[in-house]
């Protein structure tokens, strides 16, 4: 891929934050169908140059919420802000130039199988009216950033999902869209492709400062690339905040099982065993981040208390470049007053600590 953007690409949309703008704001959205309440009070900005995830179960709000977005939905009441423009007041005519601000990608990926991968690249901006020259060109810059230069006269059945997917990122932003839409479009793909196509969009948020928007069922995908996170469940978002912090501290119970895969848990032949309360090993669940996460927290806690401890499972990973880490203690012994020294001096050190049980003799 090419590792150097022209400066035909880096034009004024996609230059870097100069500030803190909010591409997309929208103001306690509401839409019922039925009984059902797809969204019900959604708030959220997408604020420019930042990847903001969204995640939610299956019929949690998420095509809702997209549809309202590109305008295909109204929403019953609340507002809808792209680049300071309400679109709810718009009529079908002034919607489309502020759809064309919003570039799309798909799980399917929605190519034209009748086309070339040039054409397919360029179909945003025949939409527009644009020359057939302009448009070529365009399409080999774009294509060249998505690395598939190559391919350029190859049609979409010639080609593998990821290389598909790559055709959508660079014709999502041939018109240059304020904002990159992605929805579910590493569904479809292996976990090596996924992670190529992550790097990809990664990597054009960096270097052209493109503002995304990522709607997912899968919390690695946030863990990749996002900045931020927000959790939808039943039309609400649920909890909301920067990614290494929501992975650390999870608020719901929605965001704790949508990361149950992915975070450490205990395993099962020590959970199998567990007690709530009896003599052998107390089993501790502990949970850091950031700046606690970081120091020696495990050879302080030896000295400042004073005794045998293990750890049997766990340990430190690294989400946006911050520590966040869980570590699962087998505390031996019945010395009573132990424990509680041994929890405070962790809790003194920003870590949370949970009892989970006990074991008899040892784990
Ligand atoms: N056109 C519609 N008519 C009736 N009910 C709808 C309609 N669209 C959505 N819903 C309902 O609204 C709720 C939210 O649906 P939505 O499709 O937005 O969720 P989702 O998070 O995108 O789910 P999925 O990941 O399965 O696509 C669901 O209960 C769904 O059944």
């Amino acid at each position: 891929m090419n590792q150097h953007v022209t400066a035909e690409v880096a034009d004024p949309a996609h230059s870097p934050p100069a500030d803190r703008e909010d591409v997309v704001r929208l103001v306690d959205l509401k839409r019922r169908f039925g009984a059902t309440p797809a969204l019900d009070g959604v708030s959220l900005t997408v604020r420019k140059g930042e990847i903001l995830g969204i995640i939610g179960r299956s019929g949690a709000g998420k095509s809702t919420l997209i549809r309202c977005l590109n305008g295909l939905e109204r929403p019953d009441t609340g507002e809808v802000v792209i680049e300071g423009r309400e679109i709810g007041r718009l009529g079908e005519r002034e919607l489309q130039p502020l759809r064309r601000r919003i570039g799309m990608i798909f799980q399917h990926f929605n190519l034209l199988s009748a086309k070339t991968v040039e054409d397919n690249v360029a179909l945003p901006l025949k939409i527009e009216g644009r020359p057939r020259a302009e448009r070529l060109a365009r399409a080999a810059e774009l294509l060249d950033l998505v690395g598939l230069s190559e391919k350029a006269k190859a049609y979409p059945a010639a080609l593998s999902g990821g290389q598909k997917q790559r055709v959508g990122i660079a014709r999502a932003l041939a018109a240059r869209p304020a904002l990159l839409l992605s929805d579910e479009a590493t569904s479809a793909l292996d976990p090596e492709t996924t992670r190529s196509i992550l790097a990809l969009l990664k990597d054009i948020n960096r270097r052209l400062g493109l503002t995304i928007l990522l709607i997912t069922h899968e919390m690695e995908v946030i863990r990749s690339i996002a900045d931020r996170v927000a959790v939808i469940d039943a039309g609400r978002i649920v909890e909301e905040g920067p990614v290494w912090s929501v992975f650390a501290d999870p608020r719901s119970a929605i965001t704790r099982s949508l990361l149950g895969g992915i975070r450490p848990q205990l395993p099962d032949e020590i959970a199998n065993r567990l007690v709530p309360a009896g003599g052998g090993e107390t089993i501790l669940r502990i949970d850091v981040a950031g700046e606690a996460a970081r120091g020696s927290l495990l050879s302080d806690l030896a000295t400042a208390v004073p005794g045998p401890f293990r750890l049997v499972h766990g340990g430190i990973d690294h989400v946006q470049q911050q520590p966040v880490g869980t570590l699962f203690l087998a505390v031996p012994g019945n010395d009573a007053d132990r424990l509680p020294k041994l929890i405070a001096f962790l809790e003194a050190r920003e870590a949370r600590v949970e009892v989970l049980g006990h074991v008899a003799g040892s784990v």
